[in-house]
């Protein structure tokens, strides 16, 4: 295989295997302990801008299919795996994960020591990096990663988000409910109408709602909060999504105005936002939570969620109003990983629910929203 190369902008450079397409691309590299679910992450649109390392050392066993995927293509800028598997092995595999990449025109890299640049990136914290299978000049690429853009204060929403509005009809997939513990509605019961405001949403949040027999129209993430209202909605979903919080101006205005008016459930950059238009503040997590083995504590029960969770910016309980209180704490490090408005009903986690992939323990979040939009 041809060489590929990854500089970090300390001057760190990882020398290993081209697969997937070749090329050069920046951004910030981080990395993922999940040891299943790559094509999940491959397709969640909150990676776009970033280059991911998976700590599970053998990826690609299982191949990719057409079914599991979270959004509609690629948004990544990079994969580095350990080892490529050079065989993959499963019923439902349709293509090769470097087939998959290259088609997509994302640069992988393999056959580098992931521990390494993991426990690196731990320690020093995530940082831009370049990845190149064109210019194999270390020096050359260290400057480039220098000079390259990091992730804050930019608007990475814009480059994800739908061109219009839409309905959405699918269903979890079979393999979803497998294991779930939550009851299915009725399919004569109430549907209430969610707008899904979307800022890059992983497809198996609205397949949850549309589950849950919620009729669901997507927005593009710039809606504006008449358009929002203008659809009627018994209750707003704010999505998940790439990048810094802290610019998304329209986003927060929005929420402002719907805040108080519908029921509002966030997921993940949905609920930073949220806490943003609670007037709470945003800071950068030293390396992010990545992965799909997070402990949680639910404040209210006391029980314990193991979570999926992708995201490298926090909100800060210090700066938590009044009228807000912390539902959920991320127990690796004690960060917010859930808020509450104590007198609107709104309220967001910063893990991920819809899990895929992920354990299926936080799924209840779901039928509370569902709930909520039932007593309006
Ligand atoms: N998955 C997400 O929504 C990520 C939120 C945000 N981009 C962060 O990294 O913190």
């Amino acid at each position: 295989m041809p060489a590929a190369k990854l500089a970090l902008e300390d001057g760190t450079v990882f020398t290993g295997e081209n697969f997937g397409a070749v090329g050069e691309i920046s951004g910030e590299v981080v990395f993922n302990t999940s040891m299943t679910g790559y094509q999940e992450i491959l397709t969640d649109p909150s990676y776009r801008g970033q280059i991911i390392t998976m700590t599970y050392p053998l990826i690609g066993n299982y191949g990719v299919n057409p079914e599991d995927v979270e959004s509609s293509g690629l948004k990544l800028s990079g994969f580095i795996v350990r080892e490529l598997s050079r065989r993959r092995s499963n019923f439902r595999s349709s293509a090769a994960l470097e087939d998959y990449l290259a088609e997509a025109g994302v640069i992988g890299m393999s056959g580098i020591d992931t521990r390494a640049l993991v426990k690196h990136i731990r320690t020093a914290g995530a940082m831009t990096g370049v990845l190149s299978t064109t210019d194999l000049d270390d020096a050359s690429l260290v400057a480039k990663a220098k000079a390259s853009p990091g992730l804050v204060g930019r608007d990475l929403v814009n480059e994800v988000i739908p061109e219009k509005s839409y309905s959405w009809d699918e269903k979890l997939s079979p393999w979803a409910n497998v294991a779930s513990t939550i009851e299915k509605q009725p399919a004569s019961g109430p549907q209430p109408h969610v707008v899904a405001i979307d800022y890059g949403m992983k497809w198996n949040i609205p397949r949850h709602l549309a589950d849950l027999n919620c009729r669901v129209t997507v927005v593009p993430g710039t809606a504006t909060s008449a358009e929002v209202l203008a659809l009627e909605p018994d209750g707003v979903f704010l999505s998940n999504g790439p990048g810094d919080p802290r610019p998304l101006d329209y986003a927060i205005r929005t929420i402002q105005e719907l805040l108080g008016k519908k029921p509002i459930f966030g997921i993940c950059l949905g609920q930073q936002l949220l806490g943003l238009a609670t007037g709470m503040e945003i800071y950068k997590l030293k390396f992010g939570h990545r992965g799909a083995n997070q402990p949680v504590m639910n404040k209210q029960s006391g029980c314990v969620e193991i979570t999926s969770q992708n995201h490298g910016f926090a909100l800060d309980a210090k700066t938590m109003p009044d009228d807000v209180e912390v539902t959920h704490v991320n127990l690796n490090d004690d960060t917010v990983s859930g808020i509450r408005h104590k007198t609107h009903a709104a309220f967001g986690v910063q893990y991920h629910p819809e899990a895929s992939a992920g354990p299926h323990d936080s799924r209840y979040l779901f039928e509370q929203f569902y709930q909520s939009m039932l007593v309006g």
